[in-house]
């Protein structure tokens, strides 16, 4: 399957541009010109929105797309619930918030046969979902591809981050795939099927209950940099036109919820919207830095940002520690030590991270909680304040970071698992006092 999948992925076509108003048709015809729900939809098809904001929402934040398909999503049996596996969703209430610092290796291997879905394992996250406020974040590992299911979630968007091997994303809107170094984000609702392109598949997944995630404003920095609008990708349409029975797993205020579609619901041969999945290359990310002195705050990596109700305070930023100068004179250059009233929740995709000499790898992650004190290892520290500082071109590592206005509540499988690193705490040991007054 795999091999059939890597060819499918290597010729994909995408529409380019964050937010914009896509259309696509694979079969030419299908699109309705000049309304969204004629008397007869082309080509017997059936006409349905997918609506990703209120209908009232202001036109900026509005989020909907018409789907042109061969049966509508309504008709389906009970939904009825199954096993949530190891996913949870706010509130998270399994262990009390933690002002400790946590680190965890990567997740053991899954038993074989384990599909994207099965393979999610949440770690820990913030508010509500009922209340579309908060964030989750998950790992993924997985080992085989998702045959005859799809999944869609009610309860957020799907920010994905493979760290090992490539997915191909089969969803209603069409197809998308995203490697190590990319991220694919599905809207709320979508429905999708991963296949794996590389057998096995690892990364990390940010569930955001809030609003949806959009480009930060750029202020002084002006009309250009971080992430550019034209680099993010989106699938144009393709449909599945199978009677095979399906089975269609939401995720529903919590709870898996499962219902056999007697034909697959990827089934969409047209449409044109807002509500679309896309993926981004972080390669592709313009990295913004001092150029004079000092370290500056890692808000100016922030690649997407969801909005809270307070302005300047997100809900969740998705922030990348990509390749980069740094030139800074008379500067401790790596990250300083600070305490953050935001919670960072950090992984790493590959290579190392200049605040952590080891302990912090590929596929593993870190959790500071709002206040505690954190920042560069004794190793880093010492390193970094006795380094010759001329420019220095870090390109050794990709990391990222989930940064949060809510503290982060780790669940119990994460509180209590073997793959939690017991002694963290330590790599802050031996900072010696250098006071001489
Ligand atoms: O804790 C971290 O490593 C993330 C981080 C990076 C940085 O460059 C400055 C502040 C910060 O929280
Ligand atoms: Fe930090």
């Amino acid at each position: 399957m795999s091999e059939q999948a890597r060819k499918t992925a290597q010729t994909l076509e995408y529409l380019t541009g964050f937010g914009n108003e896509h259309s696509s048709e694979a079969v030419p015809g299908a699109l309705p010109l000049g309304r969204n729900s004629p008397q007869r939809a082309a080509l017997g098809l059936y006409a349905e929105q997918l609506s990703g904001s209120a209908f009232t929402e202001p036109r900026r934040h509005n989020r909907r797309s018409w789907l042109y398909r061969i049966r509508p999503s309504a008709a389906h049996p009970a939904f009825t619930r199954v096993d949530n596996g190891a996913l949870r969703t706010g509130p998270f209430t399994e262990t009390v918030p933690d002002p400790n610092r946590l680190r965890w290796n990567p997740l053991p291997d899954p038993a074989p046969g384990t599909d994207f879905l099965a393979g999610l394992w949440t770690l820990g996250g913030n508010g509500d979902a009922t209340q579309r406020t908060g964030m989750a974040v998950h790992l993924y590992s997985a080992n085989a591809d998702m045959t005859d299911r799809v999944f869609s979630d009610s309860d957020g968007e799907l920010l994905i981050v493979p760290e090992r091997g490539g997915l191909l994303l089969r969803t209603e809107l069409g197809l998308l795939s995203a490697g190590p170094g990319e991220v694919a984000l599905i809207p709320r609702g979508v429905r999708f099927r991963v296949e794996l392109l590389d057998g096995d598949a690892r990364g990390y997944v940010c569930e955001n209950y809030g609003r949806p995630f959009e480009l930060p404003d750029l202020g002084p920095i002006g009309a250009n940099g971080l992430a550019a609008a034209r680099d993010f990708r989106a699938p144009v349409a393709a449909y599945e036109d199978s009677e095979r029975p399906t089975e269609v797993v939401n995720k529903f205020c919590g709870n898996l919820w499962a219902a056999t579609y007697d034909h697959s619901p990827l089934d969409v041969v047209a449409w044109h919207g807002t509500h679309v999945p896309y993926v981004y290359d972080l390669r592709k990310f313009n990295v913004i830095g001092s150029i004079s002195y000092d370290h500056p705050d890692p808000s100016i990596f922030t690649v997407l940002t969801s909005p809270s109700d307070t302005p300047g305070l997100a809900g969740v930023d998705f922030v990348v520690f990509a390749p980069r100068w740094l030139v800074g004179e008379d500067t401790f250059r790596p990250p300083y030590f600070h305490r953050n009233v935001m919670s960072e929740y950090m992984g790493l995709i590959e290579g190392a991270y200049d605040a952590k000499a080891e302990g912090f790898v590929p596929g593993g992650g870190s959790l500071h909680n709002m206040m505690s004190a954190h920042g560069p290892d004794r190793e880093t520290f010492d390193r970094a304040s006795a380094a010759e500082l001329k420019p220095q071109k870090i390109d050794d590592g990709l990391a990222f970071m989930f940064e949060t206005r809510w503290p982060i509540t780790a669940t119990a499988q994460a509180a209590g698992a073997d793959h939690l690193q017991r002694g963290y705490d330590d790599v802050w040991q031996g900072l010696e006092r250098h006071f001489r007054a």
